[in-house]
């Protein structure tokens, strides 16, 4: 009753946010969950390094808008993960922030009813209750990390994180990231510029002051340790990424710099125009050049959901069911299709 109570001040004082201390003792983690992160973030290093042959896939929504198509969604997920699992890791996209271009709906932690009533707190419970519940089912999770204070509230059940395009080239990203116990993975610039992201991988593997939260709230002073599984994500900028002379050409440039030849390709953004059909035309690349032998392509992200395409959100009593209200994803069956045709096509490096 206390901690229900507590918890409505903060609503009530929208310029309060709440902290991580009430959030973790609602919505508390479990040591199932944390063996769950643990076992997957070190099955990705792995893999990153090359010691693990499984091909990491990063698969779900462009963003989280609706928990109960999500948890539907996760359940299918969990499927294909126990399927594939001898030589597929599947971690479920689950990105709650939403960097934009220009403008636009920033995601459920920021605006859960989708509204632009920015109810925050509220967003903050959905997406670590959430969170606890995909992870519960034994699916363990990635997401963007964007605000670093947001970071702190879902760090602990996160396997995988990334920094987006629009904030690789930021400092305070690049601390975030040496912060962070994951792996992250930087995507190149919206423009295509590899170089920043390998920037940001050797600025991430070193320690930074950072200032962040602590879980009653108050601002700490942190030396970071460093992330050893900092990597690039190739998301297409002017032009795709995912060809195979792009590859060799990152590739090089990460010898230059004695990092880890491993890379992700994003098939989806720039690397298929932002339309979620051209993802199978980037997968059918993809899984020919790991059949030829690449050995750099370490990972895969997709964006899939129940249904194929987007939604524009009118009312959100009007929306389609399992469909994306950001990028445009493929559906159940595309997406099925691909995970079968990675799995198969991985088969040559055992
Ligand atoms: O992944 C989602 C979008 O590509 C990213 O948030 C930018 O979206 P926008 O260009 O529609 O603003
Ligand atoms: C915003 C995203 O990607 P990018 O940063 O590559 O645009 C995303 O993966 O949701």
């Amino acid at each position: 009753m206390k901690k229900n109570n507590e918890f409505k001040n903060f609503r009530k004082q929208k310029d309060l946010l709440i902290t991580p201390d009430v959030l973790f003792k609602k919505y508390t983690s479990n040591s199932n969950i944390s063996n769950l992160v643990k076992l997957t973030r070190n099955n990705i290093k792995n893999i990153l390094l090359g010691k693990d042959k499984r091909l990491l896939v990063i698969i779900g929504p462009c963003s989280i808008h609706d928990t109960r198509a999500t948890i539907e969604y996760a359940k299918k997920i969990k499927v294909f993960r126990k399927k594939y699992s001898s030589r597929l890791e599947i971690v479920m996209r689950t990105y709650f922030e939403k960097p934009r271009t220009v403008l636009g709906w920033t995601g459920l932690i920021s605006d859960p009813d989708l509204d632009g009533t920015l109810n925050i707190n509220k967003g903050l419970s959905l997406a670590r209750k959430l969170l606890l519940k995909i992870n519960k089912l034994g699916v363990p999770t990635a997401t963007e990390f964007l605000d670093p204070l947001i970071s702190f509230f879902i760090s602990d059940l996160i396997s995988w994180g990334a920094i987006g395009a629009r904030t690789t080239e930021s400092q305070i990203h690049r601390e975030l990231a040496s912060h962070l116990s994951c792996p992250v993975g930087f995507k190149n610039g919206t423009d295509g510029n590899v170089l920043i992201a390998i920037d940001a991988i050797r600025s991430a593997q070193a320690s930074h002051l950072f200032l962040s939260s602590d879980k009653f709230g108050k601002v700490i002073i942190n030396h970071t340790l460093g992330n050893s599984c900092a990597h690039i994500i190739m998301r297409g900028g002017k032009l795709p990424n995912y060809y195979k002379k792009d590859i060799d050409d990152v590739i090089k440039k990460l010898k230059i710099f004695n990092l880890p030849e491993h890379l992700i390709i994003d098939f989806s953004h720039s690397n298929s125009f932002k339309n979620h059909k051209k993802q199978l035309d980037v997968a059918a690349s993809v899984c020919k050049q790991i059949f030829e032998g690449s050995t750099a392509i370490s990972g895969v992200m997709i964006e899939s959901f129940l249904k194929e395409g987007t939604q524009i959100v009118h009312n959100k009593t009007d929306l389609i069911y399992g469909q994306s209200i950001t990028d445009s994803c493929i559906n159940l069956k595309d997406s099925s299709d691909i995970l079968k045709q990675l799995f198969n096509a991985v088969k040559i490096r055992f």
